[in-house]
């Protein structure tokens, strides 16, 4: 636990760390922006660099990261079956099919320029397109163990990849590319989806790690759109805006990569405060489940050594308690003392008055007993209407004197049954350990033998 001044401390700057916090996490999805702004105010429009092996080696090595993040995801939708990990995994895919020919048509670029730049963009709207249609589908309810193993959707969406680069590869050849300008509004569109995409996540404080890694991400297509809408081919700024590309790319696999290690879905990936708060909830409920629990075995224990009718040590309990009490006096060289008690004619109550009244007179004994004794002292039911008494500490004259009080109280208690008023008495039988006898049976038996010599003699009396 913190000290109380540490969180007092904490309290007055949360607020200003918080600001700083979401200042950082806004610069850091800012940063590509300085060196956009950077190459658009200080690049020479002559500068450029034609360099086909270095992009043909720079595709290659995207198209292998992206087929592996692409695979990655799917084996995490696969585990989760989360609609919106299969809608990153399309788009993935998607970029991957869509982006390929860009790549493989570098060598002709000086002669089919647009055959060679329409794949970046359309690439781009593809996977930003099939990102956003995911975000949409966020903590949607998983899919079905059916809808998972069904190969059919994945093949169909891999024809429509191909199909949209047979089409990319038709405008770019007929004479479609000369009524609309299309780079430009694909750019455009991939632009304004990725910027919406970062607008729902803050609107709707998806404030996960992963989630961040996703909007992070987001913000870097974005600026890598705008790169590539300030750029002409080969120069600067169009080579800085595939690193812009590249670096959201990284940070969103990185997220994929994070989910496939620890729950396989993006929205059961908690933050830090969360699962601090989740675990201080689980804990709270421990606990309480924890005082149940050991409520209940205290009362299972008090059931399991009681006598229910009349609150009384059970057999079981009472012996047991007699062996450690015993054991205890013996080591502390203490007296320890034993009265066998029964109430007399009991048989006569239960006849006259049924054998509930016999329960009631039962209970007011045994409360009546219970009245007399130290807290220390344990009565026991040992049998129907027999009990036993354990006197830790207690001399056999002192047991005398206690169970003389026992009787005469007991003689003296109303007991009130089917509106009268009952009394009865009963016959005790007095042993101490030690001086009738060292083990507990035959102490037991000793104080049974005096019992029944009260009883013997007249009942209502104390054998010591
Ligand atoms: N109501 C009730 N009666 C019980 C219970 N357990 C035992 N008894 C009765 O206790 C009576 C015991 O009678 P006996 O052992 O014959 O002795 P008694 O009538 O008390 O006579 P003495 O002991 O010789 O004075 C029997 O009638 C039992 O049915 C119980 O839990 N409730």
């Amino acid at each position: 636990m913190p000290n109380q001044p540490a969180v007092a401390n904490r309290g007055k700057v949360f607020l200003a760390t918080k600001i700083y916090e979401y200042l950082l996490k806004a610069a850091l999805a800012l940063v590509p922006s300085l060196g956009i702004g950077y190459l658009q105010i200080y690049q020479s429009p002559l500068l450029c660099t034609v360099g086909h092996t270095l992009h043909d080696a720079a595709i290659v090595a995207s198209l292998l990261v992206s087929g592996f993040v692409a695979y990655v995801t799917w084996r995490c939708y696969r585990y989760s079956g989360e609609p919106f990990l299969r809608w990153l995994a399309l788009g993935f895919i998607g970029v991957t099919v869509v982006y390929a020919p860009h790549g493989l048509f570098t060598g002709i670029s000086d002669l089919h320029l647009e055959l060679f730049l329409l794949y970046g963009p359309a690439s781009r709207l593809v996977m930003m397109l099939l990102l956003f249609i995911g975000l949409l589908h966020y903590g949607r309810s998983e899919d079905t163990q059916e809808d998972k193993d069904n190969p059919a959707r994945w093949w169909l969406w891999l024809m429509l990849f191909i199909i949209i680069d047979l089409a990319v590869a038709l405008i770019a050849e007929t004479g479609a590319v000369r009524l609309l300008d299309w780079r430009f509004w694909m750019e455009s569109g991939a632009l304004f989806i990725a910027l919406a995409g970062v607008v729902i996540v803050l609107a709707r404080h998806r404030s996960s790690p992963l989630m961040m890694t996703y909007a992070l991400s987001l913000a870097f297509f974005a600026q890598a759109s705008v790169a590539f809408l300030l750029s002409s081919p080969w120069n600067h700024q169009w080579w800085y805006a595939h690193v812009i590309f590249a670096t959201g790319f990284f940070i969103l696999s990185y997220g994929v990569v994070r989910a496939f290690h620890t729950t396989g879905a993006f929205s059961t990936v908690y933050g830090l405060e969360e699962l601090m708060e989740r675990l201080r909830v689980e804990k709270s409920h421990t606990e309480a489940a924890l005082r149940q629990l050991q409520a209940a075995n205290a009362e299972l224990a008090w059931m399991a050594s009681t006598d229910s009718l009349t609150g009384a040590s059970n057999r079981r309990h009472f012996l047991e308690c007699a062996a450690v009490e015993s054991g205890r006096a013996r080591r502390n060289g203490l007296p320890i003392s034993l009265l066998a008690l029964d109430i007399d004619h009991f048989k006569a109550v239960n006849d006259e008055y049924g054998h509930q009244a016999g329960d009631t007179v039962l209970k007011s004994l045994v409360e009546g007993i219970m009245e007399t004794l130290r807290p220390h002292d344990i009565v026991g039911r040992i049998g129907g209407e027999e009990f036993m008494v354990l006197l830790p500490d207690t001399s056999h004259a002192a047991a005398a004197v206690l169970a003389e009080r026992i009787r005469s109280k007991v003689e003296g208690l109303d007991i009130p049954i089917a509106g009268e008023t009952l009394r009865v008495t009963v016959s005790i039988g007095i042993a101490e350990f030690g001086l009738d006898g060292d083990t507990r049976d035959v102490v037991f038996k000793v104080a049974d033998d005096r019992l029944y010599r009260a009883k013997h003699a007249g009942r209502n009396r104390v054998v010591a």
